[in-house]
């Protein structure tokens, strides 16, 4: 045995050590849960689920990060021993924007783990409708891209849905380009609408003249490029893997700094964490000034608003409704004194719920 076989043997012996250790802390980690679980459930608590815990273990485990494993990393391994955890007594149903193999897919994995069971859904107000009928626990939706904007489906379903917003998650998007073979046999270029104008300058420079060909998703636009050699697909990691494609230029997107915002909603209010937002649905009354007059209290009062987006009521024409994020939660008191006078000023007002901001 050469000495750096000696010096292997050694370093592999430490790991299978810490290996020993970990594994025996992980399985007191999952008895411990149990207990809390049984807890729950002599409270007669509806959900075992606790996404204002998870974010403050999240963050604790981020804060005590000395590298060299990256934040995301560390985040991914705390969130999967939490998601196993959970599952040993309760396993989540999320129903998410399907097919398999979408963004979406991608970030409701990210929020709630490997063990959950998902129910990929053909259309967002499914989601909505699968949750409020209790078929899923919760349900995972986009609502806006940092490149392209708000997903204005999304925010509509919420004017008539009595389901609350319980979280967010902010994933970075890569695109990647698929095909089963080259370029050069390129005939057509699909994906979903949005991933097409977020690679456009891409496009532009490195296939012009080629027919873009928007489709229902991107996890669709794999499906055909893997049944077509003439056809390629933008789409990220997960479709490429799901079809067998081949990744013919990666990250392809024209903002390194691409990340979709998506919610989870379910029927379950959620407890202050410290670094929460609200989510608020208001209209003004019709009068001159109306939306100053509504927006005033946050500012006398130091609330930041992190969004503001307005969207026809659907009730009368030119009437509209504004849709607003702000920091802090319901139950902080600053934020609830100024939330009782926004509601005094708002010819329509409705709460769509306090959750903890995205970690990682
Ligand atoms: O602290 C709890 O309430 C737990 O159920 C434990 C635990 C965990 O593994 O840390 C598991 C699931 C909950 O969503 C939050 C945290």
């Amino acid at each position: 045995m050469t000495k750096e076989e000696r010096r292997l043997r050694e370093l592999r012996g430490k790991i299978d050590a810490l290996d020993e250790k970990i594994q025996a802390l992980l399985s007191r980690r999952a008895r411990i849960a149990q207990e809390v679980a049984h807890s729950k459930a002599r409270n007669g608590d509806k959900y075992f689920y606790r996404p204002e815990r998870e974010a403050e273990v999240l963050r604790r485990a981020l804060e005590r990060n000395r590298g060299p494993l990256p934040d995301e990393s560390v985040a991914r391994v705390f969130r999967e021993i939490m998601s196993a955890c959970l599952a040993l007594e309760s396993p989540l149903k999320i129903a998410f924007l399907g097919p398999a193999g979408t963004f979406t897919q991608e970030a409701a994995l990210k929020h709630f783990g490997q063990a959950v069971e998902t129910l990929p859904l053909g259309a967002i107000d499914e989601v909505f409708r699968e949750v409020e009928s209790g078929n899923a626990h919760f349900g995972v939706v986009p609502v806006e891209n940092s490149t392209e904007g708000v997903v204005n489906h999304t925010l509509d379903m919420f004017l008539a849905s009595s389901l609350k917003i319980c979280g967010e998650v902010a994933l970075r998007v890569h695109h990647h380009l698929l095909g089963t073979g080259a370029t050069s046999a390129a005939r057509r270029v699909v994906s979903h609408q949005q991933s097409l104008a977020q690679c456009r300058e891409w496009l532009d420079a490195h296939l012009p003249g080629i027919d873009r060909v928007s489709v229902a998703s991107n996890a669709e636009a794999a499906r055909l490029a893997a049944a077509d050699s003439g056809t390629l697909a933008i789409a990220g990691d997960s479709a490429a893997g799901l079809y067998g494609l081949t990744i013919l230029a990666t990250n392809i997107e024209d903002r390194p700094d691409n990340t979709t915002r998506f919610l989870v909603i379910g029927d379950l209010d959620t407890q202050p964490t410290g670094a929460d937002k609200t989510s608020l649905l208001l209209s003004g009354k019709n009068r001159p000034g109306a939306l100053h007059r509504l927006l005033a209290p946050l500012a006398r009062h130091g609330i930041n608003m992190t969004r503001i987006e307005s969207r026809p009521s659907r009730r009368s024409i030119w009437e509209y409704v504004f849709f607003i994020d702000i920091e802090g939660h319901v139950r902080d008191r600053k934020v609830a004194g100024v939330l009782k006078r926004l509601e005094g000023e708002a010819a329509f007002y409705k709460c769509l719920g306090s959750y903890p901001k995205a970690v990682a």
